[in-house]
């Protein structure tokens, strides 16, 4: 139940009821007595009336039975005070006018009052309601009950004054002698270890001892400046004495104004001086010790002129200079400390003496290729050693490595001019296990990329693997990992050519833990192969997994034209029915993901069997297909328009070092183009590259324009600074590298302000999105809601991403947006 709830059906009116019984002005109720209460008061009533006896007509049961009541059912004590008050009363004494000093706090508990206060708080309060007669109750309920006093009636009688009640209350007029004295409270003396605090006093015995040495230390001063020797263990002792109390001189010397926190001897004595002059001296002692030429290194401030004034240091105590007498004069202890290296200077100032590792490399070099650059190196020791060193450093980060050189040509022209092949990149995609990499693999067999003996070679290995039917996989599957388990990781590139065309094969791992190298091989991908398993069931599945991520991310990275194979179609018997029931969901799913349907082609193939891929399937169960081969729809595929007039863009997928260069990098260049001896900028790292020589296709080749897969071996750069997923540009035109941009994003997921990964091919960043300023209308791109806090599912949203570096990006690229393993958005950068 909430509390809200609890509070609801809370029953008041019932709670309350148990409270209506009538209460006293107390707030408690009446209490009555208990039944043995009732039977001991009556058994006591007729034993105190048989005992008054005919005086009993004196008294009533009411009185009796309070006294009772009072006196615990006492009855010999309630006859008294029945017969003391009610029957036989004493006479009244004279009360003085006014009260004499002291206070009725004090004087008016009687003894029978001090008796009567047995009962509690509770009881007095019952009692009040049947109240003795002739009782005067000063009733203060909860702090002063035993004010009830019988015996003042007769105070009452005379007009009780609460002014003279509390006359001699602190806040009137309280007599000298109460009022108090505040004594100042004895605080701990100090001094034992030099701290502050008053001399301590000293007893008779301490008094003697300390004039006795007084006496002794005259007797030594004197004896010291005759030359006397002859107790050297006194002296030993003192000088002890004054290497405890540094900084202290004889009261004679240089004294200064004693604080009030030091004793009268020791403020006498007197702290060092610390000056300037005296840190100098000090200091250049101490580089005496630390041997010629030790001197403070250059840039190191000088401490000793610098240091602020002296800190007071401590001075021996009392107790100490009883026992030892007042310190000595002691010289001046320095508050610098030489630099820990200064003692080393000498062979610091050594070090750059001879030549340096780097001078012994750059003389090698002059020597062999008679270059003289290692002048520096001629001048042997002195300071300017340390620069020449740097020059040398220096000049070893200047490659010498002659530029390559560049035949200058007009590659757009000698583009136009080739009759060469058009090239093409396409990526294979779909849920994990559809047949991808085998259906890839058959295709390189039948095009005779691949031959036979090397596909029975697979076959063999992968048996002894227990994995017989990846045999044809394997011929993209190249990496350990994959072979062994079965699943593509990263993307495999493969190529082959048609009478045509020349291909790249992208193919991507399936499964949902690499979806970004899926996205790297989307985005150099101009068309895609998606691959469902037409087996039972599997097709089900693949639309709830990655058949319809893998859709949505290959249009997010503009892919528009897609081929669709119906694969293991074997395994359903050639099922047309089958065939026709996928092609119509997927192309239901498809064009609603953005693409259109003339760019989407079905072929049922099976890829174990190389059925429809190069050659018709000769299964009479596929009879019915009378459409294109696998082959035939890639070759009738145009790739994207190439903007090879735009600045050099190529983004690194591969690094590597070739018996060409130290380092080759491979890529498909996305925009313009380049050729032999073109310098290249590497972004983010800035470095400037140059292109020593390229190949296409395994071929040395002069150029290459935008849509061709690239080798470049590069030269005059250190490898550290290009890393796979980096951009090689144009240092004319470069691409800038920014930490915020906004993108018109595809929502796959519910997007709001969140950590997401930002990825562009291969590269990846951490980002979060900052901002979402509109959602827009997917058609006419035109605001529906500015602002949202959410942006759904399905929805066109602006949205800027801030990363936690700077990369390169810039205005027309893809990027995906990722959020823990799911992909959240995809879109164009503005
Ligand atoms: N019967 C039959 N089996 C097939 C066919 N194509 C692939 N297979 C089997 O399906 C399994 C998975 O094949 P792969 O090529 O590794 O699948 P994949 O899509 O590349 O897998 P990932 O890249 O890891 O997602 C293998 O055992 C293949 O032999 C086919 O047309 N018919």
């Amino acid at each position: 139940m909430s509390r809200h709830q609890a509070y609801r059906n809370y029953d008041y009116e019932n709670d309350l009821d148990e409270f209506d019984g009538e209460e006293d002005e107390y707030g408690e109720g009446e209490e009555e007595l208990s039944p043995e209460d009732k039977a001991q008061m009556d058994a006591g009533t007729a034993e105190v009336r048989s005992a008054l006896g005919p005086r009993a007509s004196k008294v009533t049961t009411a009185q009796i039975q309070e006294a009772l009541w009072h006196y615990y059912y006492d009855v010999d004590k309630s006859v008294a005070f029945l017969v003391n008050k009610f029957i036989e009363p004493p006479a009244p004494k004279p009360v003085p006018s006014k009260p004499q000093g002291g206070s009725p706090f004090s004087s008016s508990r009687t003894p029978d009052m001090q008796h009567g206060m047995e009962r509690t708080g509770a009881e007095w309060r019952s009692r009040q309601k049947e109240q003795i007669p002739g009782v005067f109750t000063l009733y203060t309920p909860y702090l002063v009950p035993w004010l009830q006093v019988p015996d003042i009636t007769a105070r009452r009688q005379q007009h009780f004054s609460f002014a003279d009640f509390f006359q001699d209350m602190p806040w009137l007029n309280v007599p000298q002698d109460r009022q108090t004295n505040f004594v100042q409270p004895l605080y701990p003396r100090g001094g034992l270890l030099g701290g502050s605090g008053a001399p301590p006093k000293m007893s008779k015995l301490q008094q003697l001892a300390a004039a006795r040495k007084k006496k002794a230390d005259e007797q030594k001063l004197g004896d010291k400046s005759k030359g006397d020797d002859s107790k050297p263990q006194v002296k030993d002792a003192t000088k002890q004495m004054g290497k405890m109390s540094l900084g202290l001189k004889d009261s004679g010397k240089t004294p200064r104004p004693a604080t009030s926190s030091l004793p009268s001897s020791v403020a006498e004595a007197d702290v060092a001086p610390i000056t300037p002059e005296s840190r100098k001296r000090r200091n250049s002692d101490l580089l005496q010790l630390q041997g010629p030429g030790a001197k403070s290194p250059p840039g190191v401030p000088d401490t000793s002129v610098e240091e602020p004034s002296p800190v007071a240091t401590a001075a021996p105590s009392i107790f100490a200079q009883t026992l030892l007498g007042s310190a000595p004069p002691a010289p001046p202890v320095p508050r610098t400390f030489a630099f820990p290296y200064t003692a080393f200077a000498p062979s610091v100032s050594d070090a750059f003496s001879g030549p340096s590792p780097d001078d012994v490399v750059l003389n090698a070099q002059a020597k062999a290729s008679n270059k003289k650059l290692a002048s520096a190196t001629k001048k042997k020791g002195g300071d300017d050693k340390v620069g020449q060193a740097a020059d040398g450093v220096k000049a070893l980060k200047v490659d010498d490595t002659p530029l390559p050189k560049s035949k200058n040509l007009d590659v757009l022209s000698e583009y136009e001019k080739s009759k060469g092949k058009k090239s093409a990149s396409f990526v294979v995609v779909g849920h994990v296990d559809a047949g991808k990499s085998t259906l890839m693999g058959r295709l390189l067999l039948d095009l005779n990329v691949v031959d036979q003996r090397t596909i029975e070679r697979y076959r063999k290995e992968a048996e002894q693997m227990g994995k017989s039917s990846f045999a044809l996989a394997w011929v993209l599957d190249q990496r350990t990992e994959e072979r062994s388990r079965g699943v593509t990781i990263d993307i495999a590139t493969n190529r082959f050519e048609t009478e045509s065309t020349s291909f790249t094969i992208l193919d991507a791992p399936g499964h949902r833990d690499f979806i970004p190298n899926m996205i790297a091989g989307a985005s150099q991908a101009d068309f895609a192969i998606l691959v469902i398993d037409a087996s039972t069931g599997s097709f089900e599945s693949g639309l709830k997994g990655q058949t319809r991520e893998h859709s949505l991310l290959i249009r997010s990275m503009g892919v528009s034209r897609v081929i669709v194979a119906v694969n293991k179609l074997d395994t359903v018997g050639w099922s047309q029915e089958r065939f026709d029931e996928i092609t119509h969901q997927v192309s239901g799913f498809l064009s609603a993901t953005g693409f259109q349907l003339k760019n989407i082609s079905f072929v049922p193939v099976s890829g174990l069997l190389g059925d429809n891929l190069v050659n018709k399937s000769t299964d009479p169960a596929a009879s019915w297909y009378t459409g294109e081969t696998m082959i035939k729809e890639l070759e009738n595929s145009e790739p994207m328009t190439r903007a090879l007039d735009k600045p050099l863009r190529l983004t690194i997928s591969e690094v590597f070092r070739s018996a060409q260069s130290p380092l080759t990098i491979s890529g498909r260049i996305d925009a313009g183009s380049l050729q032999a001896g073109d310098a290249l900028l590497v972004q983010p790292s800035g470095e400037k590259a140059y292109v020593k020589s390229l190949e296409l296709d395994s071929e040395a080749v002069d150029w290459a324009v935008a849509g061709q897969n690239v080798v470049i071996h590069l030269s005059n750069i250190d490898p550290i600074h290009v890393r796979v997923g980096d951009i090689v540009c144009d240092p004319k035109a470069p691409v800038n590298c920014i930490d915020t941009f906004t993108i018109k994003a595809l929502a796959f997921d519910i997007l709001m302000p969140m950590q997401v990964d930002v990825h562009r091919g291969r590269m990846w960043a951490a980002g979060q999105i900052v901002q979402m300023p509109a959602t827009l209308d997917k058609v006419k791109g035109t605001i529906l809601k500015k602002n949202p806090k959410i942006v759904k599912p399905a929805s066109v949203a602006r949205v800027v991403v801030k990363m936690s570096s700077k990369v390169p990006l810039e205005a027309g690229q893809r990027v995906v947006l990722r959020s823990n393993g799911d992909t959240v958005a995809a879109g164009l950068l503005e």
